[in-house]
């Protein structure tokens, strides 16, 4: 996945001495691309020579061939077809590697010698805009990290996705990096080559663990230069400062985007025009959301790796593509600002107001539905890449969105009010979708309905746009009228009732005689082909036609290609303008999903209170409640959660399968989602300020770092205990578990304590050490919480509810029964379990976990020691040499006596 040196680094010195004119024009285009993979055009497919061909062959599967030999050297080839391109490029650039395109630029029949040819693009993991190769509800992420060299470490970070207008920037502290690049999930990151250990080891770390950490590329120090960067940023942004974006005295970002926009451009093959905003991130922005918590709540991803069940699988039901990747960044990016989520919270309640037959957001959702991916249309626009079929598919869009941008709908009195302009009412988001003027009627005159996928085909410009192109091919047209009558007339004049006047790619133009009639034909027909039953011929006057029918014919292609490049110049003035488009019409589609959700699945609208709470009323697990509702009648239990200043834990026990899990999941999804600025699923919520919600649930092994199961639950658990603050959320879900009963249950303890009376976050702290129940005794802001189960003629029966109290036993041999343990082990177990309920359960200390922690500096020291009192008596200066050593005799005599 790394390669060891940047693509655009420099050109190797190559020795093309003894190579075909062909080779040698591939080695010097190979050596400016030394470490990807180059796809070399000839006629109908993409060539690999030499070790690329070998790794192609590899990587895709693909035949290893061997074309002739170059330097009296057999040259290793392997090739894929130009049609099925986007095919191989995805797997490529899935399994971490870049790829040059090189294609044909020179006319062949002007060229001496090999066709001219140039690389026209490069394309690598973190700057994909094929809307082929990027997938639908996810961004490809480019991100630079440039590294300060100060006393106290820092970094700079540039990223983007280059489907999108904004630049992000932000500098952090080197330990800040990693949740960063967690946040970021990069797919492809550059970083200077000669960066320190400390950097190349963490990202090379995260790559290894398997963390979303995409491909990463080295890229030459010079490219991180602070004042380059700012220049670049301000000629890319056509700005004299960059104050307007607050993004001054960044220097260290400043130095990422130089990186970051110098490889964008080389791998487009031109500056990247359409950027148009940065956005300066600062680590208090958002609520932070760590790896382990985005994988334990499934956020994005079940635990087995998959996209569905998963909050986002459940909130997305967005109609385009830009609405869901929105609402995912809106999910993975929840706001600390609760501004931002009331507006959103406001929006959606407008949404639902009713117009009589139907819901706002059902009728501007019908709307919506088939718009096209403006956003990234416009952005492959900007790079001069955007397909005929694109451009008709924004125009369609654009009518849209102009008919949308018209539309208040006649609503019940009060939410009209509401519609009207002012910063929470839905009037300057719809007026944002007015398209600019003239692209539609641009695009409309420019482009037939159903174009050509490719320009070079042809068929693309419309009617009427172009007088010259019109006369072209209006000479195509007249060819057809003047081979059937050539037909007509060469039949009259031969006798030969079959002859036929055709065309094909090969052989051009021809008369077509069959061999019975051959002899018929007149002098002037010379001969052009002979085929078995056929012959075919060629007369001055069709000669004549053809030369000016083809030349008809290429010119029209070539108008057309030029006129459709004058399009898209013509357009490139107005990408910011789409963008914006694409900006209300992913929001407008974000929005009325939440909205759906909301109305559908019966969630209510959640306030935010100054003061730190959780207080949730009949909370669900929307998952867990979605999937019961599909698999079982069973309802789900509503639980209540009541924690504040005063109220910070709740030491949860209950049988296995009691609901643990899933009420402190849900406790965290409830809180995600009120901060996101969603409705919940509750009847009541109530959250005060939230700056991070931490996880430790489970343990599966982490075998790719060799971390044992405990290991990883401590690293965790420790992590946690540095980071969290007040204002956070822990979910601690049987700590302890990794390792000997007693081990575990002092550190489960200490572990909660240490929750309790330092980090004082919320923390709802799950456990099957009974022994922990005793903790609230001690704590005075920890309460004690079970899941309800009772028993009834030997079964047990969980009610998922949760209660007051400790649990007031564990059921766990009714749950292995439940799970289908053989009856003679279960019998077996019961009798170990009295024996050992019978022995002394006082052997336990009651108050194990009574004694304060020790704090550093503070608490009584141990009592000295006899041997350490002497020391301290001792005047070690008035010793001669001799009683020093027998002092020292007489301590360690003592030591060994004690
Ligand atoms: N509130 C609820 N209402 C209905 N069913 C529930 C509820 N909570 C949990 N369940 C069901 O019980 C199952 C087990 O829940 P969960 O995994 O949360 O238990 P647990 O107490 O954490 O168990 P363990 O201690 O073994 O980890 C869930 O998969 C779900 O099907």
């Amino acid at each position: 996945m790394t390669r060891k040196t940047s693509a655009h680094q420099g050109i190797a010195e190559v020795d093309l001495s003894g190579h075909t004119p062909m080779m040698q024009q591939y080695l010097q285009l190979k050596s400016q691309h030394p470490d990807t993979l180059l796809f070399y055009r000839m006629g109908d497919f993409y060539e690999l020579f030499y070790e690329d061909a070998q790794k192609a062959a590899r990587l895709l599967n693909i035949t290893l061939t061997q074309r002739g030999q170059s330097a009296g050297q057999p040259i290793p080839m392997a090739g894929v077809p130009f049609h099925s391109v986007e095919t191989y490029l995805a797997r490529l650039i899935k399994l971490g590697e870049s790829v040059a395109i090189c294609e044909q630029v020179g006319d062949p029949a002007a060229s001496k010698g090999p066709v001219e040819r140039k690389v026209v693009r490069v394309v690598t993991p973190g700057t994909l805009t094929d809307a082929a190769l990027l997938q639908d509800k996810q961004e490809a992420v480019l991100l630079a990290i440039a590294e300060g060299r100060g006393r106290k470490v820092r970094y700079g970070l540039a990223w983007m996705s280059l489907t999108q207008a904004t630049l992000h920037l932000a500098e952090c502290e080197a330990d800040a990096l990693p949740g960063w690049l967690e946040r970021i999930a990069p797919s492809e990151t550059l970083f200077g080559a000669g960066a320190s250990e400390t950097l190349e080891t963490l990202l090379r770390t995260r790559q290894q663990s398997g963390a979303a950490a995409g491909a990463l590329t080295p890229v030459p120090a010079w490219q991180f230069d602070a004042q380059l960067g700012r220049n670049k940023l301000m000629d890319t942004l056509q700005a004299a400062s960059l104050q307007a974006w607050s993004a001054e005295a960044l220097p260290l970002a400043h130095a990422a985007s130089g990186a970051l926009l110098h490889y964008a451009a080389h791998t487009q093959g031109r500056e990247l025009q359409h950027l148009q905003r940065l956005v300066v991130e600062r680590e208090g922005d958002v609520i932070a959301l760590p790896a382990t918590s985005r994988r334990n709540l499934e956020l994005v991803q079940t635990l087995r790796g998959e996209a569905s069940p998963t909050l986002f699988s459940l909130l997305d039901t967005c109609v385009t593509s830009m609405g869901s990747r929105l609402l995912r960044h809106w999910l993975l990016n929840p706001p600390r600002d609760r501004q931002i989520a009331s507006a959103r919270l406001t929006h959606i309640a407008l949404l639902h107001a009713h117009d009589g037959a139907q819901a706002l957001w059902q009728h501007y959702r019908h709307q919506l539905q088939g718009v096209a991916d403006v956003e990234r249309i416009a952005a492959r626009i900007a790079l001069d890449q955007a397909r005929p079929r694109e451009l008709v598919a924004l125009k369609h869009t654009l009518q849209r969105a102009a008919s949308l941008a018209k539309q208040l709908p006649a609503t019940a009195p009060q939410s009209t009010a509401l519609l009207q302009d002012g910063p929470q009412g839905l009037a300057p988001l719809l007026a944002s979708l007015t398209p600019p003027d003239g692209v539609i009627d641009l695009l409309d005159a420019a482009i037939v309905p159903e174009p050509a996928v490719l320009v070079r085909d042809g068929g693309v410009i419309a009617t009427g746009f172009d007088a010259e192109l019109d006369e072209l091919r209006a000479i195509q047209t007249n060819a057809d009228d003047f081979l059937l009558e050539l037909e007509a007339r060469e039949r009259a004049r031969t006798g030969i009732a079959n002859l036929k006047v055709q065309y094909n790619r090969v052989h051009g133009f021809y008369i077509e005689v069959t061999q019975g009639q051959a002899d018929k034909v007149p002098a002037e027909y010379k001969r052009r082909q002979t085929l078995k039953n056929a012959e075919r011929f060629i007369t001055p006057e069709l000669k004549n036609f053809e030369d000016k029918a083809l030349s008809a014919q290429e010119r029209a292609l070539a108008r057309e290609k030029w006129l459709y490049q004058q399009l898209l110049a013509q357009l490139q003035p107005r990408v910011a303008e789409l963008m914006q488009i694409a900006a209300a019409l992913a929001e407008l589609d974000a929005l009325c999903a939440l909205a759906e959700r909301a109305e559908t699945l019966g969630w209510c609208r959640p306030e935010f209170a100054i003061e730190p709470c959780i207080d949730i009323e009949r909370g669900r697990h929307p998952v867990v409640e979605m999937r019961l509702a599909e698999t079982t009648q069973s309802p789900f239990i509503a639980n209540d959660t009541a924690l504040a200043g005063k109220r910070r834990m709740q030491i949860i026990t209950g049988p296995n399968m009691g609901g643990k899990s899933t009420y402190m999941r849900q406790v965290a999804l409830i809180v995600l989602l009120a901060s996101m600025g969603s409705y919940v699923p509750a009847s009541r919520c109530r959250i005060g300020p939230i700056d991070a919600i931490h996880t430790r649930i489970g343990a599966a092994d982490d075998l790719a770092n060799a971390q044992s199961t405990f290991m990883l639950e401590m690293t965790e658990a420790a992590q946690i205990l540095h980071s969290a603050t007040p204002h956070s959320l822990v979910l601690m879900d049987e700590i302890g578990r990794g390792t000997s009963t007693f081990d575990g249950l002092a550190l489960a303890g200490s572990i909660a304590t240490y929750l309790h009376d330092k980090t004082q976050a919320f923390t709802l702290f799950a456990t099957h050490y009974f022994e922990l129940t005793q903790l609230p005794a001690q704590l005075p802001h920890a309460v004690n919480m079970h899941v309800a189960a009772v028993e009834s003629a030997n079964r047990i029966v969980f009610l998922h509810e949760l209660q007051p109290g400790p649990a007031s036993r564990s059921y766990g041999i009714q749950v292995a029964k439940l799970a289908g343990m053989p009856a003679a082990l279960i019998q077996h177990a019961r009798a170990t379990l009295e024996r050992l309920e019978q022995q002394d359960a006082t052997q336990l200390q009651p108050d194990l976990f009574s004694a304060p922690l020790p704090t550093a500096g503070t608490g009584e020291p141990p009592a000295p020691s006899a041997i350490e009192r002497a020391l301290a008596e001792l005047d070690v200066d008035s010793l001669s040499p001799r009683e020093a050593l027998q002092t020292l005799y007489a301590l360690k005599d003592q030591l060994n006596a004690d």
